[in-house]
C-alpha cells in the first residue's frame, strides 16, 4: 500500500490537533465516522448539564436572571459566531434548523415584497425543503425553483436562495462568496444552510444576508442541541421574520397584547429556550474558543484526501464509486462513496466497530470530525471497508433489516 499505518501513525504525532481528542468522551476500540450527524460528547459536558440542573434545584424561576439562562441565545450566538466568520450581535441560537430556515426565509422574503420566487436546491436537505413549500403554501403567491444550475434559474423574479454550502449526501462543497455575489448580483438574498460546514470548514458568512444550521454535528453541542440563525447587520433592524413570539419582542415583559419587534438579533428568537440543551453546547464552545480553524481545515482535507486514497486502492475490485469531489476545495469534511448494496455494507462495517452511516439510495457517508478523528482512524477505517467488500460479510441477513434511524 502506498501510505502504511505507520505513515498514519507519523502523522498523527506531528497533528497539531491531537491533544484535542482527549476533551471527548469515544467508544473504546471503535471509529466513529458520524460526527457529520452526531458529534461526538465533550467531557465536560455532563458536568456543564449537571450545573444547570442544580441551578434549576436551587434557584427555581430565579435562574432565568441569577444564572443568564433567558440571555442564553444571544449570549451563546455570540461565542459561535467567529466559528462562522460573523461578529457579535449577529447570531441567535435557539429553536431548530428547520425552525431557523422559516425565520431566514420569511425574512428574506419581506424584504423583496415584489419578487415572488424561493430557489431552493434538490440537494438541500428535505426539512429545508418541506419548510420552504410550508411557508410559501401558508403565505400564497410563491413559486418554488429547484434549480438545476443557478444560472438558468436566477431572473428578476427571485427573492432569495436557499442552498446548503456542503451537500449532506454528496459531501460536495459550493463556493459561497462566488455564489452569494451572483444572487445578489440578480438583485435576490442569499440564504446559507451551515449545517454540514460549522465546525468542519472555515465558514464565512459576513457576504451572505442570512444563514442556519444546526450544533450538534461537528460542533458537538449534543443530541437535539439548539441551532443557530446568522443575520447580515445590514438586514438587522429592517428584516422581520414571521415567527413573532415574545422572545422577539422590544420588550417580552411588558406583556403588551400586540408584537411589537425588538430592535437588532434579539427579532430571530421566538420563545422559551431550551435551557438545558444549551449546557453541553457551551461546553463544546469552551473547546472550540481554543481551536485554529484553518487548522481545522487543514486536517479535514488531510484525512478525507487520505480516505479517498486508502479506500480507492484497497477497494478498488469491489464496485465501491467516489461521489465526493476529488478536489479537496470542493468537498467539506466527508466523504461518500456510492455502492450498489451500500445499506447492508454499512451495517455490517458497524458491527466491526467502524460507524458510518448510510443515505438513500446508496450512499456510504463518513464523515471526518477534525477535532477527535485521527489518521490511524482513517487507515484503519478503509481496511475494515475492504474487508467488509471483499469478504461479502455484508450479504449476512441480519444486515439487511432497516433500522428506523438510518
Ligand atoms: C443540511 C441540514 N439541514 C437541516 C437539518 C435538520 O434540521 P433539524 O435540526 O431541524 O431537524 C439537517 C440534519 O438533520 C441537515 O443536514
Ligand atoms: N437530526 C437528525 C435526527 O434528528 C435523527 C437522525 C439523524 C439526524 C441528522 O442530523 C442527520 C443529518 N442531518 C444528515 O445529514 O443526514
Amino acid at each position: 500500500m502506498t501510505i502504511s499505518r505507520a505513515d498514519c501513525v507519523a502523522l498523527d504525532a506531528d497533528d497539531p490537533l491531537k491533544h484535542l481528542r482527549d476533551e471527548f468522551v469515544l467508544p473504546e476500540g471503535k471509529i466513529y465516522l458520524a460526527g457529520n450527524s452526531l458529534g461526538a460528547m465533550p467531557k465536560a459536558a455532563a458536568a456543564a448539564t449537571a450545573r444547570v440542573v442544580e441551578e434549576w434545584s436551587g434557584q427555581l424561576v430565579g435562574g432565568w436572571n441569577a444564572s443568564g439562562w433567558y440571555g442564553l441565545p444571544l449570549t451563546t450566538g455570540d461565542r459561535l459566531a467567529p466559528l462562522i466568520g460573523a461578529g457579535p450581535g449577529q447570531v441567535a441560537v435557539g429553536d431548530s434548523t428547520s425552525i431557523a430556515v422559516v425565520k431566514a426565509v420569511s425574512a428574506a422574503l419581506g424584504l423583496r415584497p415584489e419578487r415572488r420566487v424561493i430557489i431552493s436546491d434538490l440537494a438541500n436537505f428535505p426539512t429545508d425543503r418541506y419548510m420552504v413549500q410550508g411557508l410559501a403554501k401558508a403565505l400564497g403567491g410563491y413559486e418554488i425553483r429547484d434549480i438545476g444550475t443557478l444560472d438558468d434559474a436566477l431572473a428578476d423574479d427571485v427573492a432569495c436562495v436557499l442552498l446548503s454550502e456542503v451537500d449532506y449526501r454528496t459531501g460536495d462543497r459550493y463556493d459561497t462568496a462566488e455564489v452569494t455575489a451572483r444572487v445578489q448580483a440578480a438583485g435576490a438574498l442569499m440564504i446559507w444552510d451551515l449545517c454540514h460546514s460549522a465546525g468542519a470548514l472555515q465558514v464565512d458568512v459576513s457576504q451572505a444576508d442570512f444563514a442556519v444550521g444546526c450544533t450538534y454535528k461537528y460542533l458537538n453541542g449534543g443530541p437535539g442541541s439548539p441551532a443557530f440563525v446568522y443575520v447580515n447587520p445590514r438586514h438587522l433592524g429592517q428584516a422581520e421574520q414571521l415567527l413573532t413570539g415574545w422572545y422577539s419582542h422590544a420588550e417580552p415583559f411588558a406583556f403588551e397584547p400586540d408584537h411589537r419587534p425588538a430592535e437588532g438579533i434579539r427579532r430571530f428568537l421566538v420563545s422559551t429556550p431550551h435551557v438545558l440543551s444549551y449546557a453541553p453546547l457551551n461546553a463544546a464552545l469552551d473547546i472550540w474558543e481554543r481551536v485554529d480553524l484553518a487548522q481545522v481545515r487543514a486536517k479535514s482535507v488531510a484525512l478525507t484526501s487520505l480516505f479517498i486514497e486508502v479506500a480507492e486502492e484497497l477497494c478498488a475490485p469491489y464496485g465501491l464509486t467516489l461521489v465526493s469531489s476529488r478536489d479537496p476545495e470542493r468537498r467539506g469534511s466527508q466523504v461518500s462513496f456510492s455502492h450498489p448494496d451500500g445499506y447492508p455494507v454499512i451495517r455490517a462495517l458497524a458491527d466491526r466497530g467502524v460507524h458510518g452511516d448510510f443515505r438513500a439510495p446508496d450512499i456510504l457517508r463518513f464523515g471526518f470530525a477534525p477535532l477527535y478523528i485521527r489518521f490511524a482512524d482513517v487507515h484503519d477505517a478503509a481496511v475494515s471497508l475492504a474487508e467488509v467488500l471483499g469478504e461479502e460479510l455484508w450479504r449476512d441477513e441480519r444486515y439487511q433489516r432497516r433500522l428506523a434511524v438510518t
